[in-house]
């Protein structure tokens, strides 16, 4: 399936510490440890998940499936990331770059934003983990602001499964390690598909 949309690295937008970041982890895929998760990937866990049917909520007619949230934004104004994937490890790294339209207080990212982009990541963790799950919970504590347009580098791990549960831990650290911004620990719940109603 030709996704139409373009991989996102080669946007303008994105900064120097971004690219470097980047191509740093494309690095770590070529033992295969790690895997870049591809735009295309991700819109075929998209268009997989919008098709299933749960808690009497009916799957999505193909016409209107949406984009995710974080994809609604003009290049360089909202969400821009990019994630990378460690089956053995269980564990996410998502390099992330809060544009201006994430603003909260003044020329620092929002926390809901921050908590969507960790949430977002983890959920991708969770969900290549033990199949579709949704957020149960995500606690999460603002240790230091994060100025608009930083690069923030976003660790997700897997800390125990049980049965359907999935509890993981995040931080969110600068690109140069040496400040932690933000912590997480949080539930993802496999969805009980067998429950659904088609
Ligand atoms: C679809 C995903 C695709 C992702 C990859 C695709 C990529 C492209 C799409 C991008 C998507 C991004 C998505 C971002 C992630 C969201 O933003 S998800 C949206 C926010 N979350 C929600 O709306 C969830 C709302 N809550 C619910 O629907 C239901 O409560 C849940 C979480 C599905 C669980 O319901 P349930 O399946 O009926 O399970 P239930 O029997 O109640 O509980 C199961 C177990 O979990 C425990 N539990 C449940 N909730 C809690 C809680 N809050 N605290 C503690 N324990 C709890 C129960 O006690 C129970 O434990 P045991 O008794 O088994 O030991």
């Amino acid at each position: 399936m030709s996704t139409g949309r373009r991989e996102t690295w080669d946007r303008r937008c994105w900064s120097e510490d971004l690219r470097h970041l980047f191509h740093q982890f494309m690095k770590k895929c070529e033992d295969g440890s790690w895997t870049y998760i591809s735009e295309k990937e991700m819109l075929d866990l998209q268009k997989k998940a919008s098709e299933l049917s749960f808690q009497n909520v009916k799957p999505m007619k193909k016409k209107q499936f949406p984009s995710t949230l974080t994809r609604n934004f003009q290049e360089g104004l909202g969400f821009e990331y990019a994630m990378f994937y460690n089956k053995d490890e269980r564990r996410i790294v998502c390099l992330f770059q809060g544009g201006p339209l994430l603003q909260g207080f003044p020329g620092l990212l929002h926390g809901g934003a921050i908590v969507t982009m960790v949430d977002y990541s983890i959920s991708i963790l969770s969900t290549k983990t033990i199949g579709f799950t949704m957020t149960a919970y995500i606690n999460i504590t603002y240790k230091r602001p994060i100025p608009i347009g930083s690069v923030v580098v976003i660790n997700g791990q897997v800390d125990k499964i049980e049965e359907r549960k999935v509890f993981l831990s995040s931080s969110v650290h600068s690109a140069d390690e040496k400040t932690l911004y933000s912590e997480a620990t949080s539930l993802f719940v496999q969805l009980n598909l067998e429950k659904s109603e088609t």
